[in-house]
C-alpha cells in the first residue's frame, strides 16, 4: 500500500484524501490542518490521522473535541508521499521539509512549475512523472485545457488555439472572495496564466488564454477556438471525446445548457459532494469551420477536475502503473467515476 499524506486539508486536499482512501492500493495516513474548522472534525470522523502544522495550538483542538496524531513532521515520517494542498503560494516553503524528511511530494496548480520542475496532466504526460520525486499537478483550467488540446493535437494537430476563462469568483464554501456585482478582468493583461502554464505540460502547443472573473460559484466556463492541421469533423471529435476518460458530454437533448444545471445533474447523480472530475464539453457547442477550426464549451469543475489528476500522479511518482491508461482505469473505478 503506498503512504499518502496530505498536507493542507480544505477545498482540494479533503477530496484527495477521499479519492485516496477509494483506492486498493494506497491508503491516507494523515491529513493536516492549521486551525480547528467543520473540516477538522470530519477528518476525525472519517478515521484520517489529524495533524497540525503548529503543535502549539494543540490543546486548541483538543478543547473543540478534536483529536490531534501530532504535528506535520510526525506525518511525514509516515508516509511516501505527501499531497501539498495548502492555499497556493503557501507550498513552495514546505519543499525543505519534504527533502529533509525523504518523501516524494506533489504541489497543486497555485504553485509555479518551478517548485517541481515537473508540470502534470495524467493524460498527456504521465510518463514525465513515472519515478519522479517532485510534481505539480496544474491548476483547475490548465487540466482543462491541456485535456482537450492534447485530445485534438493527437488526432488532428493543433496548429494554434485560442481560449478565454469565465472563472467562478469563489468555492461555494468561500465568504472572503468576490465579485458580487461585477465582470472582472482577471488578469486585464493578455495572456492570462493559463496558456503558458498548458505549456509547461504541453510544449509545443501556440496558445493565448484571457480570463475573467464573474459571480457564480460553481464551475468555470471555457470557449475554445482551436486551428487544427488536418481536416476534422463535428462526429469525429465528437466521438474521440466520448472515448476519453477524464472529458464528459454535456448531451444537447438533456436542455442543460448552463452550470447551474450541471451541478443539479451530478447531485442527481449522487456525485460525492456533487463532484465533476471530469471536463464537461456540452455537444451542441462542438463546430468545425470551413478552415478546420474547431470551436466549443467547456465547463470544469473546480473543486474535483484535479483530484483524479493527484490520484495518478502518485501512481505515477510511485510507479504503481505503468502507463496512463492502467492508472486512469483504476482510479475511475475506485471511484465509480465514468464521465458524463
Ligand atoms: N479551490 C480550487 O478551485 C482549486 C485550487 N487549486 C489549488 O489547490 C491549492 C489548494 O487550494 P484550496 O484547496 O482551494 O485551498 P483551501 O484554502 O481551501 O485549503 C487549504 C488548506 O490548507 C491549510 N493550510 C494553510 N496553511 C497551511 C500550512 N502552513 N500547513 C498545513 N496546512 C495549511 C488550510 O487550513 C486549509 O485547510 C492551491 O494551490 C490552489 O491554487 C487547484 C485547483 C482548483
Ligand atoms: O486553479 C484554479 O483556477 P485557475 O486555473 O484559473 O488558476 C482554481 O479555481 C483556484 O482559483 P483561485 O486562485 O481563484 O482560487
Amino acid at each position: 500500500m503506498i503512504k499518502v499524506a496530505i498536507n493542507g486539508y480544505g477545498t482540494i486536499g479533503k477530496r484527495v484524501a477521499d479519492a485516496v482512501a477509494a483506492q486498493p492500493d494506497m491508503e491516507v495516513v494523515g491529513v493536516s490542518k492549521t486551525r480547528p474548522s467543520g473540516e477538522a472534525y470530519i477528518a476525525n470522523e472519517r478515521g484520517y490521522p489529524l495533524y497540525i502544522a503548529d503543535i502549539e495550538k494543540k490543546p486548541v483542538f483538543e478543547q473543540a473535541g478534536i483529536a490531534v496524531a501530532g504535528d506535520v513532521e510526525e506525518m511525514l515520517k509516515k508516509c511516501d508521499i505527501v499531497v501539498d494542498a495548502t492555499p497556493g503560494g503557501v507550498g513552495k516553503a514546505n519543499k525543505a521539509i519534504y527533502e529533509l524528511f525523504n518523501v516524494k511530494a506533489i504541489w497543486q496548480g497555485g504553485e509555479k512549475h518551478e517548485v517541481a520542475g515537473i508540470s502534470f496532466n495524467s493524460s498527456c504526460n504521465y510518463e514525465d512523472a513515472y519515478g519522479a520525486d517532485f510534481v505539480r499537478v496544474v491548476s483547475c483550467n490548465t487540466t482543462g485545457l491541456c485535456r482537450i488540446i492534447h485530445l485534438a493535437d493527437e488526432a488532428y494537430g493543433v496548429k494554434s488555439v485560442f481560449s478565454t476563462m469565465v472563472r467562478r469568483g469563489s468555492d461555494p464554501g468561500g465568504i472572503k472572495k468576490g465579485p458580487v456585482d461585477a465582470i472582472v478582468l482577471n488578469p486585464v493583461t493578455i495572456p492570462s496564466h493559463h496558456g503558458p502554464d498548458v505549456n509547461t505540460v504541453l510544449p509545443t502547443i501556440d496558445i493565448v488564454t484571457t480570463a475573467m472573473i464573474v459571480p457564480t460559484t460553481f464551475m468555470h466556463m471555457h470557449v475554445i477556438r482551436m486551428e487544427l492541421a488536418r481536416e476534422a469533423s463535428r462526429d469525429g471529435v465528437l466521438d474521440l471525446i466520448r472515448k476519453h476518460p477524464r472529458i464528459g458530454i454535456v448531451k444537447g437533448a438533456s436542455g442543460i445548457t448552463s452550470t447551474a444545471e450541471l451541478r443539479e445533474l451530478a447531485s442527481d447523480m449522487n456525485r460525492p459532494r456533487g463532484d465533476l472530475w471530469e471536463s464537461c464539453v456540452y455537444e451542441d457547442s462542438v463546430s468545425v469551420g470551413t478552415n478546420n477550426e474547431l470551436y466549443l464549451f467547456q465547463a470544469i469543475h473546480q473543486e474535483a477536475d484535479v483530484v483524479v489528476e493527484n490520484v495518478d500522479a502518485i501512481r505515477a511518482m510511485m510507479k504503481a502503473a505503468d502507463t496512463a491508461e492502467e492508472s486512469i482505469k483504476m482510479t475511475n473505478e475506485a471511484l465509480g467515476f465514468s464521465a458524463i
